[in-house]
Order: structure tokens, then sequence, then C-alpha cells
């Protein structure tokens, strides 16, 4: 592939103005559903010819600013409160919605537009009331606004630390209800008291910088953030278990992943410090809340200041609610005066721009390339995202994710084989699992700068037909822990392996271990004494509990030694069933990876 095709990729679409019509916009996009890789590529050239301005639903409550610039460009619908019926009556009408975390835009919304809507734009950063796999299989491009709440959730997250301390809420009530209860609300000081920030990501690191302001003791967990990155805020990267036995107060930071779902549990609780404090203004999944509740009755817990629920807004009743020792916000972390005339306007930004046909940095499925381009390298570039998503799911920890090395082994001369778009989806499969932020070709290496994350790049040059890009890529994460000792290589890095077999991407090495695992649904691995029944033994477990298998394959360094087992499975495992894998004595290890 020439070079010159793919810098296409890159640039801006033209925005053509076609004189026969008072309005026409092509938006060229062309989505690679990464969820089903083996989809054939659809191009989805999407033309809309417009007699009149586009017509853009605010469905929540934007900053003038931002209304304001879109007024100059579209007809405005704002309509607040909306039900789901409501919702989808009107959006057939639309040719973008704006919305916050009050709504959820479901897959029932973009059948209801019959194919007009043609982006969607999240005035925040947490897209998860955005149905994203509907989004994209309706040609519809979600966008986001991932930085400009940053502040005004990071001060929030210190106003609830501080009041939570001082029983600010409460005294409130107790005063306005006529009472003058000094003894019952002698708070504790923050000084020297030991703050673990979970999540040392945008929000999570400038909570960190205004802790440490007010003379706490600032440690922190994220298996992924650079330590040197913690360190220049003078914040110590520290283990999950360790930061949950020595703080005093936990402030959560993470996304809401399939990995940090219910993160803090009966479980988790029970390895904290008594009477330890949570604040929480990230997602409410991340707290199992009726194990928060038995905490707080038992005083291992000693307060809660929530922002985010589970379900929102939560009811009235909830026992959570109406404990006395939690303090409650509406969702409050993004609601300040700038924050929302900055995402406001970056949204509006967006939307204006996607509307247009042009790339947009914060686009969250954006669209790839066109498909021409793609043709050729569409299974490859599936397959860098998933060893990518394979290769950061195996840290554990260590010193954070700092470097990637990429090999591409390939026939092709250098300059026939232009690697910027598989970079761009490495990135892609690295960030995206352990973060809010979404990686597109557009802002792909500023979100890896942005991050600490280094890529390096090599090229393996191979003998032979160059009909195919590429033989194999390998993936490497140096200086980390794995959690599946196997993967590591002998110079101690994690290494993944994978290249396309019929048009299918496969997954062909872990470690110094030869598996072929075709990487569609997800991934169980295993290392075992390399003995006879292994194969039917977990296979069995996974059928007792259901579990379709797509691929087994077993790869060995020799025989009757040590072997690695990868299973492909078309659905989510239960923990009971992973327990049962690895109870099985010949099992050395095991790990579960969604791709
Ligand atoms: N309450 C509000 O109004 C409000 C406002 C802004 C953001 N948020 C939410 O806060 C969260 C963080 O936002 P952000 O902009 O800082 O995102 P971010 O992507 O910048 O940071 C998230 C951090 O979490 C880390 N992480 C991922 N998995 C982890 C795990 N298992 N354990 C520990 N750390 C893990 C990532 O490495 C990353 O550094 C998001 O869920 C976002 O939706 C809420
Ligand atoms: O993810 C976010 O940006 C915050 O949760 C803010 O949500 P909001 O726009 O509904 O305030």
């Amino acid at each position: 592939m020439a070079a010159s095709s793919i810098s296409s990729l890159l640039s801006t679409p033209n925005l053509k103005k076609n004189p026969s019509l008072s309005w026409k916009v092509s938006m060229p996009s062309a989505f690679t559903s990464f969820p089903q890789q083996t989809r054939k590529l659809e191009k989805m050239f999407v033309v809309m010819a417009m007699d009149a301005k586009p017509t853009v639903l605010v469905a929540e409550k934007l900053g003038a600013a931002g209304l304001d610039l879109l007024k100059e460009f579209a007809n405005v619908d704002c309509s607040y409160n909306l039900t789901q019926e409501e919702l989808c009556t009107k959006i057939s009408l639309c040719d973008a919605l704006i919305v916050r975390s009050g709504t959820k835009v479901s897959r029932e919304v973009f059948e209801s537009s019959g194919g007009r809507l043609k982006v969607v734009g999240r005035a925040g950063v947490g897209i998860d009331n955005v149905d994203l796999s509907a989004a994209t299989e309706h040609g519809c491009l979600v966008v986001n606004a991932p930085t400009a709440n940053t502040v005004a959730a990071a001060e929030h997250g210190i106003a609830l630390l501080t009041s939570m301390a001082r029983n600010v809420a409460q005294a409130d009530a107790s005063v306005k209800a006529g009472k003058w209860l000094r003894n019952k609300y002698v708070g504790v000081s923050l000084v020297g008291k030991t703050l673990a920030v979970m999540g040392f990501g945008k929000v999570g690191s400038e909570v960190a910088r205004r802790a440490k302001g007010l003379g706490m003791h600032v440690i922190a967990h994220d298996p992924y953030a650079p330590a040197d990155r913690a360190r220049a805020v003078g914040v110590e990267l520290v283990s999950f278990d360790e930061a949950l036995a020595t703080a005093d107060f936990i402030s959560l930071h993470m996304p809401l992943t399939p990995a940090t779902s219910k993160v803090l549990n009966d479980e988790t609780f029970a390895k904290m410090k008594k009477g330890v404090r949570i604040i929480n203004v990230a997602r409410g999944g991340v707290i199992d809340e009726e194990a928060l509740v038995r905490a707080l009755n038992a005083g291992i817990v000693a307060q809660a200041a929530l922002d985010v629920f589970t379900v929102e807004p939560p009811s009235k009743d909830s026992p959570l609610i109406q404990h006395e020792n939690v303090t409650a916000t509406p969702h409050l972390g993004a609601s300040t005066m700038e924050a929302q005339e900055g995402v406001a306007i970056e949204i509006a930004e967006a939307v204006v721009g996607a509307l247009k046909g042009e790339l947009a940095a914060t686009a969250v499925n954006a669209p790839m390339v066109p498909a021409e381009v793609l043709s050729e390298l569409a299974p490859y570039v599936v397959l860098a995202e998933k060893l990518g998503r394979l290769a950061v799911q195996l840290v554990a920890g260590g010193s954070g994710v700092k470097s990637v090395k990429v090999t591409y082994a390939s026939a092709r001369a250098p300059d026939d084989l232009d690697t910027r778009l598989l970079r761009a989806m490495i990135i892609k499969g690295v960030i995206e699992p352990i973060s809010s932020v979404f990686v597109n070709l557009v802002n792909a290496d500023f979100t890896a700068k942005q991050r600490g994350l280094r890529i390096a790049e090599e090229r393996i040059l191979l003998d032979g037909s160059p009909e195919n890009p590429l033989e194999y890529i390998q993936v490497q994460i140096a200086n980390v822990e794995s959690k599946f000792a196997s993967a590591m290589s002998d110079s101690g890095e994690i290494k993944v392996e994978g290249m396309v077999k019929d048009g299918i991407p496969h997954f062909t090495k872990v470690g110094s271990f030869e598996v072929d695992v075709s990487m569609e649904g997800s991934l169980i691995l295993c290392r075992q004494v390399d003995q006879p029944g292994m194969i039917g033994t977990v296979g069995s477990i996974l059928g007792d509990s259901n579990v379709n298998v797509s691929f087994m394959s077993v790869g060995r360094v020799a025989p009757r030694k040590h072997a690695v087992m990868a299973i492909g499975v078309d659905d989510q495992p239960s923990k009971e069933t992973l327990k049962k894998i690895g109870d099985i004595p010949a099992i050395e290890e095991f790990v579960y990876l969604k791709l």
C-alpha cells in the first residue's frame, strides 16, 4: 500500500458544496465493527441532501456558549427530560443528538432514527449511557468532551472529602432543623492522613495534587499509570491491596469497565483499615452498594461521600442514601459554570465538525478510513487492536504501561506498507480497556503521549511472497508484571503475537509458547503440566457451564513438560467456572481475557 494512500486517511475529507442543492453533506465514514471482526467491512458514505439546516436535538442542559455555536450552523431543539418514547419519536427528525449522563441512548433510539441520526455528542467523559455497538451499526458517529470537566470533577471530589470529614452536610441539616449539636458532629483532620486515589488518570491526578496541598499523604493504585508520572507529583503507586490496607480515605477515579465493576465489595471492604472513608465521583457501578451498606453498618467504613450511583437517580428510600454516615450529591462532578461552558463548546464544535464530515479528535467510534484503503488491511487492523487489548489485560502491575514495542514481520518493502493505521489500533487496544478515553486514528498518538506511553516500532523483512501485507504482528510491554507468567518472554516482557489466517485474526504466540486461536469472543489461557486428558477436563467444565468453545489449542516447548492451552470462548465464563478450571491440579496458572 503506497504511503500516499494512507496519508489521505489522516486528512479531513473535503466538504463538497453541491450548487444543485441548497446544502449537501457527504460524510465518508467506514466503520470496522470491532465486536464482529469478521463482519464484512462496510463502506458507508452517507450523503445527506439537505434542503435546510441540519436539526440538532439537545436532550439535556447545555451551556449557552455551546448552544450559540450550534445555532450558527443548525436548527436546535432543546427538549429536556424526555421519556424514551418521546425521544424515539423526536429522533426521527434529527441529524444530531446531544446528551449528558442522564439520557439513555439505546439501540431503540438508533432504530427509531431510521438512519437519519449521524452523530451523538456526549457533553462529558463517560459514555456508558450510549449503546456504542448500536451507534456503529447504524453508521452514527459518537463524540465526547473528555477533558473540559476534569478539574470540576476533581474539585468536587475534594469538596466531598473535606465536607465528609467535618460532617458539613449532616451538621447543616441539623442547624436548619433548629438544633445546635456541637458534640455530635466532631470530625476528623485530613493532615497527615493517607488518601488512596484509585485510578490515577485525569481526575485522579488532579485530586492527588489538591490533597497534597491539604497536607495529606497520597498514594495511588493504577496498574497502567506510569510510575514516574505519579512520582512527579509526590504520589507513590502501590498495589490494590496495599492501597486498601493503608488508606484512611479512598477516592475512586477509575472508569466503569468489566474489571472495575463492583471492585469495592464485601471481600475488599474486609481488607480496609477499620473506619476508612470512601469518596466516589467516578461511576456508581464500581461499588457494590449493598456491600457498602453492610460495611457502614459494621463500622468498617466510617463514612461515604457519593456523587454517582448504579441507578441514577437512586431511590429516595435506598438504605445507602438514607444512611446517616453517607453524604450524597446528584452527580454534580461536572456541574460548574466553567466546566459546563467548556464541555458545551467542545461538544458543539465536535458535532458541527462531524456534520460537516470532518474527522473528530474526540470521536469515540471514529470512522476509521475509507473502505477501499482498509480492504487490504481490515483484518490486520482488527488483529492489531486485539493484540493491544490482550497485552494490556495481562499487566498485573509493576512500573505501569510506559513502553510498548511493536514488531511487524512482512515481505513487503518498507515503503509499501504504511503501519500508521496499525500503530493507532494498537494504541487503541492498549488504552481503551483501562481508560475512559476512546482512541481513534486522529487522536491515537496524542492520547498515548498524554498517558506517557511510548510506542516503538520495528520491522522484520521476510523473504517470500509479498502478497500478504504482513506475516505476523508482535506486541511487547516492558517493565511490568504479568497476570500470566507464561506470557513473559525470556527478556522479561509480556509478549503476544498474532497473524491473519483466511481473513481471520489469530492469536499465535504467548511468551515462548506457540498457540493458534481465532481472536473472536474471549480467551482463556492456562499453563499446565503437559499430560493426557487436559483438553477434555477443561472442555467438560466449560461445557457443563454452557460456555461454547470456538477454538482450543495447546502449545508446548517440549513434550511432557509444560504446555499452554489457549481456549477461545463465545461467552464469558462465570467466576465459579473459572475457579473450577483453576482448581484442576495440573493447571499451574490461568487467566481470562476479554477481546
Ligand atoms: N462525577 C462526575 O461528574 C464525573 C466527571 C468526570 C469524570 N467522571 C468519571 O470519572 C472517571 C475517570 O475519569 P477520567 O477523565 O479521569 O478518566 P481517565 O481515563 O483519564 O482515567 C482513568 C484512570 O483509571 C485507570 N484504571 C483503569 N482501570 C483501573 C483499575 N482496574 N484500577 C485502577 N485504575 C484503573 C486508568 O489507567 C486511568 O489512568 C470516569 O469514569 C469518568 O466517567 C465522573
Ligand atoms: O462522565 C462525565 O463526564 C461525568 O459523569 C459528567 O456527567 P454529566 O455530564 O451528566 O454531568
